[in-house]
């Protein structure tokens, strides 16, 4: 068949189940073979950060590959944000461009779309990128597909194609599977006795998961793994909703200062702590109560085990996981899946300020908990900003959010993104200032067959960074009445002001289907979450202790 079709098939064996794309001249041929094919089905948005958020919401709420598609140059470009945001949170996104077919570089001319140099894009990428291949050749192509689709799903990060105009339609032979990573079982051996045993001789041993155990689909092994080990364990900031179909205890989700102080102690204190799949980054420790020694923890992170002066090379998670399991015998005890605790710093559910009240976040947290106690969870897809922080009120969900890479403009992308890959129905929570960025792509929902919730927090700012300089001016975003541009996009817009109004808002929109709901949620200035004002508070307190 033709490399594009071998193509597809290729991301559709490795988890894809759809192609979001923006098509232009160079990518025209790449379009249509993909058209053709049939064989997965290709959805178009309004630009492209837009495709790059859908296709990663796409791949972390499914597992497997999240696919974009998109022309050279103008379109590629605007791609290297979502494209960064995927490396730094570790998402297997494949970015597909077209390109200027080979014999258009021998014509002398400088060709529209092109930077410095013709491989100008090539070069910007390699930065956002785990790998990436030119497909110029049908006879090298099948091999360069499966090696670079495989390093997608191996480091979980994302990967790029570039693929001249003349060459979709090329015939090509079927992809295969790139060569199997070999691991050395006695390092692996030797790196799961060593870290058992350094749990065992701990008093205070505690486990603190992140992203890649979503990643390398091992949540339900790792809860096995907590349960044998008769450990504690939380998320970190970006793992927060990890663990959630597991029926595992997890103890909420550790936030330093900013979160609940007896976890906070817990993790801290701990005299093993073992860092499995979690990022040691500011996002996730930065207003820690003391310099957590990260020396003495566990770390395991892309790949590596570090162990005090200890680094072991090359053991991938899930075959440690596996290797600890194996060491460790399955107790009766251990099998009955535990109660999920509800994170301790969660408003009560029933927690509802007075109907004529204004609306704050902490009460759009307790309404949606009582929607989701009423009506079951629903899996949410978060834009960066007090929303964020809001969104760690809610009752145990799946949470896709960029907590650490932190660029706004994710969540109504994701939330597509999310139901088209998944079928399930979103919350979106974001900001005015977020939904200025990308909030315009719920025009599309109706063509996507989507109808995802979205919560509006509009503040009329760019509150979250007013919280750390107040004395400026220039977070103002002005009246945007956003309740009466969703009809206009095929959507339902409620505007909301008091609790009595976002719970009426929240029925109407949860009993609708087929459309669009838009709940535009008008905050009173200054109104900001516990968790955020928790975590401002910290920050200041840490960044300038004498301050008192
Ligand atoms: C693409 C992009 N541009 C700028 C920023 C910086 C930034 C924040 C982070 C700190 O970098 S938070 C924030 C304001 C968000 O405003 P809004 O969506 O209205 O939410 P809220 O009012 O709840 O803050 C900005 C501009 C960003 N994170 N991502
Ligand atoms: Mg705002």
């Amino acid at each position: 068949m033709n490399l594009t079709h071998e193509l597809l098939l290729a991301l559709k064996a490795r988890g894809a189940t759809e192609i979001f794309g923006i098509p232009g001249d160079f990518a025209l041929p790449l379009f249509g073979a993909m058209e053709k094919s049939g064989v997965l089905p290709l959805h178009t948005l309004s630009h492209e950060p837009g495709l790059g958020f859908a296709a990663d919401a796409a791949a972390r709420a499914r597992g497997g590959l999240g696919v974009a598609a998109v022309t050279y140059g103008a379109g590629a470009l605007n791609m290297i944000n979502p494209m960064a945001a995927a490396y730094a949170e570790r998402v297997p996104l494949v970015l597909l461009s077209g390109a200027p077919a080979v014999h258009e570089a021998d014509s002398g001319l400088l060709l529209h779309h092109q930077v410095k140099t013709l491989d100008s894009q090539w070069r910007l990428l390699e930065e956002v990128t785990v790998d990436r291949a030119r497909l110029d050749d049908a006879r090298t192509a099948p091999a360069l597909i499966a090696r670079v689709l495989d390093q997608a799903l191996r480091r979980a990060g994302p990967v790029y194609l570039e693929i001249p105009r003349d060459m979709p339609m090329q015939a090509c032979e079927p992809v295969g599977s790139s060569p199997a990573e070999v691991v050395d079982t006695e390092r692996l051996a030797a790196c799961a006795d060593e870290l058992l045993s350094r749990l065992r001789q701990a008093r205070r041993p505690f486990m603190l998961v992140g992203v890649e155990i979503r990643r390398y689909g091992i949540e339900e092994k790792v809860a096995e793994l907590a349960r044998r080990l008769n450990i504690p364990l939380a998320t970190t900031l970006m793992g927060r909703g990890l663990l959630n179909q597991t029926g595992c205890a997890a103890l909420g989700t550790y936030l330093g200062l900013a979160g609940d102080h007896e976890l906070c102690e817990q993790v801290e204190s701990s005299d093993g702590l073992l860092l499995l799949g979690a990022i040691v980054s500011d996002s996730n420790f930065a207003v820690s109560s003391k310099r957590i020694d990260f020396r003495h923890a566990i770390r395991v992170w892309q790949g590596q085990v570090e162990m005090g002066h200890h680094v072991y090379q090359a053991i991938p998670i899930a075959e440690l996981v596996d290797a600890m399991l194996l060491r460790l015998p399955a107790s009766p005890a251990c099998s009955a899946p535990v109660q999920q605790a509800a994170p301790p710093n969660l408003p009560a559910a029933q927690e509802l300020p007075a109907p004529d009240e204004a609306v704050s976040p902490a009460a759009i947290a307790s309404a949606l908990n009582q929607m989701m106690l009423a009506h079951g969870p629903m899996p949410v897809a978060c834009d960066v900003g007090d929303c964020l922080f809001t969104a760690l009120d809610l009752l145990p969900t799946d949470l896709l959010a960029p907590g650490y890479y932190a660029t706004m403009g994710y969540g109504v992308p994701a939330g597509l993104g999310l139901q088209v890959a998944t079928g399930r129905r979103p919350l979106v929570l974001v900001g005015d200032g977020a939904f200025q960025m990308t909030g315009w792509e719920l025009g599309n929902a109706r063509s996507l067959g989507c109808d995802p919730i979205v919560v509006l927090f509009n503040n009329s700012s760019w509150e979250m960074l007013r919280t750390f300089q107040p004395e400026s001016h220039f977070h103002d975003r002005g009246e945007w009445d956003f309740a009466s541009m969703a009809a206009g996009m095929g959507g339902k817009g409620y505007k909301v002001a008091t609790v009595e109004e976002l719970v009426r808002a929240l029925a109407l929109a949860h009993a609708e289907r087929g459309r669009f709901q838009l709940l535009d949620v008008r905050l009173p200035p200054g109104a900001i979450s516990p968790t955020l004002r928790r975590f401002v508070a910290a920050v200041k307190r840490l960044s300038m202790p004498d301050a008192g």
